[in-house]
């Protein structure tokens, strides 16, 4: 029985505990939804506490029906960039997390970019200036908790992504540690030297002692206390949740790619031992980070992929269940011309328009309700090909390999009608994960490779294979016709704002 691996998945919506056997099955699970706040428009925040609980409560309910002695190590996957302060001494948080989606540092980024940040920002981090991004959420925790920046630089302060808090928490306080995957995403690491920018700190007031030190993705990140749910275990990986799901995907080697289609979705392609310079204003990142080794991922985002579902159920009524909008679709006119572009945040990679606005266009007379949620589902696979054809541009460049298949996974792969249409408007065959959990299979990989229960990457790999393979049925002059008239769509909604 021994040889089983806990996964604990923080994401922004939920957090859950899952447990994988040595064959990589996914076994025992619990989950805690997270209350979502939003103290003022763009702004959201989540309790560092209420998240704490809620991971002692999945793991504590794992482990009771495994048995801990199963147990051979604990892997950590979890939203990115959110940003926690805490107390050293306590571990009590200092203020409500910052989560990746809060646009309140827009200022603070606009001043960034004036003062002409932007090349060396994109140099080191591999990222662009944005509030996305843990920076300036930390700067604007420094300026506006009262004695926070100078609590900081007597040492009495952590500042981490998720991770790094539950590490604290769960070793008692022992390590204030963070992995290479989640630092890159805070805006003030050199992701090719594998440290902290020191002219970044110092524009940002930020002291070099409120950070964490930053370890390997697969190695030893110390080991629960009892009091944490009942078990003293060695946690063994740790990793940001759209680096975990390429591990659970397997693209282990230059050019494999993957889209996670949740709330958002998220496209990584791995580019191997070298950070790719995008010319589309795609991000570099760190992918893992083994024995010290880097290996980099090129990265793109659409806000909005399952949320433009949501909005269809929620705001607009027209379905009562996510999963309503396949039959719906079915029942639409192929020929409606009704195009939805889901500028709600403005309009992301490639296109980078902030004032751009969404839409619905092409209505007729004859247009239902069908047709808007057909195109509302057509339009997460416009933006993916927007996206991928982007991504490969810039691989091409970068000379990495030739093509891979697309992995995707995510609530919305459920959707046959959707996922059929993904292929046909790339043009290319989509291969759906072999498990939904892919985001927890690969904090287990990550775990389970550095305490030995897994093989190294090429057996994972090997024995990757997926769920359910899509090959594009649509004619290659409908496709074209109707990604052009995508194309017009997005070029009517936009602002011309960067
Ligand atoms: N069958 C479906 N068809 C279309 N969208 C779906 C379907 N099932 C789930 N979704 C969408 O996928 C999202 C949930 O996916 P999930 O991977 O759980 O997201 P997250 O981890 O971001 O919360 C929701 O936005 C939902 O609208
Ligand atoms: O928690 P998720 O799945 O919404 O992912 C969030 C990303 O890590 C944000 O960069």
């Amino acid at each position: 029985m021994m040889g089983h691996i806990l996964a604990i998945d923080q994401g922004t919506t939920s957090t859950r505990a899952i447990v994988f056997d040595a064959a990589g099955r996914p076994g025992a699970s619990a989950a805690r939804p997270l209350t979502q706040i939003f103290p003022q428009p763009g702004w959201v925040e989540h309790d560092p506490n209420e998240i704490w609980r809620a991971v002692r409560e999945v793991c504590a309910a794992v482990v009771r029906e495994v048995g801990a002695a199963n147990i051979a190590a604990v892997g950590i996957s979890n939203q990115r960039e959110t940003t926690v302060v805490w107390d050293r001494a306590t571990g009590a948080p200092l203020h409500n997390a910052i989560v990746w989606q809060d646009r309140r540092t827009a200022p603070l980024c606009a001043d960034l970019e004036r003062e002409g940040w932007g090349a060396h920002i994109t140099d080191v981090t591999g990222l662009l200036i944005d509030p996305y991004f843990s920076a300036t959420k930390l700067a604007w925790l420094l300026d506006n908790v009262p004695g926070l920046r100078e609590r900081a630089a007597r040492g009495e302060v952590c500042f981490g992504t998720v991770d790094s808090y539950l590490l604290f928490k769960l070793t008692g306080g022992a390590l204030h540690t963070t992995d290479a995957t989640n630092a890159a995403r805070t805006m003030l690491f050199d992701i090719r030297k594998g440290a902290w920018d020191p002219p970044l700190l110092e524009r940002l007031g930020v002291p070099p002692a409120i950070l964490p030190e930053v370890r390997d993705t697969c190695g030893d990140f110390g080991q629960t206390q009892d009091e944490a749910f009942g078990a003293v275990l060695p946690i063994r990986g740790v990793a940001g949740d759209q680096q975990a799901a390429a591990k659970g995907q397997a693209c282990v080697r230059p050019s494999m790619i993957k889209a996670t289609y949740g709330t958002g979705c998220f496209v990584v392609a791995n580019t191997g031992d070298s950070k790719a310079q995008s010319a589309n204003r795609m991000l570099s990142t760190i992918l893992s980070q083994e024995r010290g080794v880097r290996t980099f991922a090129l990265e793109g985002a659409i806000f909005m992929a399952g949320a433009t579902i949501q909005w269809l159920r929620d705001n607009l009524g027209l379905i009562a269940a996510a999963a309503d909008s396949e039959a719906l679709a079915r029942e639409a006119n192929p020929e409606s011309g009704v195009y939805l572009v889901p500028a709600f945040q403005g309009l992301g990679a490639p296109v980078w328009d902030a004032g751009a606005r969404g839409s619905i266009l092409g209505l007729s007379r004859a247009s239902t309700k069908a047709d808007i949620v057909a195109a509302g589902l057509e339009s997460v696979a416009f933006q993916t090909r927007d996206l991928l054809g982007a991504m490969r541009e810039d691989m091409a460049a970068a000379g990495i390999g030739e093509n891979d298949t697309l992995r995707v996974d995510g609530g919305m792969t459920d959707n046959v009608w959707a996922m059929q249409r993904l292929a046909d408007i790339l043009g290319e065959s989509v291969e759906v994960a072999p498990i939904p959990e892919t985001t927890a299979l690969g904090a287990a990989y990550f775990a389970g490779q550095a305490a030995g229960v897994y093989g190294d990457d090429a057996e994972l790999a090997k024995a990757w294979a997926p769920a359910r393979r899509y090959e594009p049925q649509m004619a290659a002059a409908e496709r074209e016709a109707r990604y052009a008239g995508w194309l017009e769509a997005v070029d009517r909604v936009r602002s011309g704002r960067a």
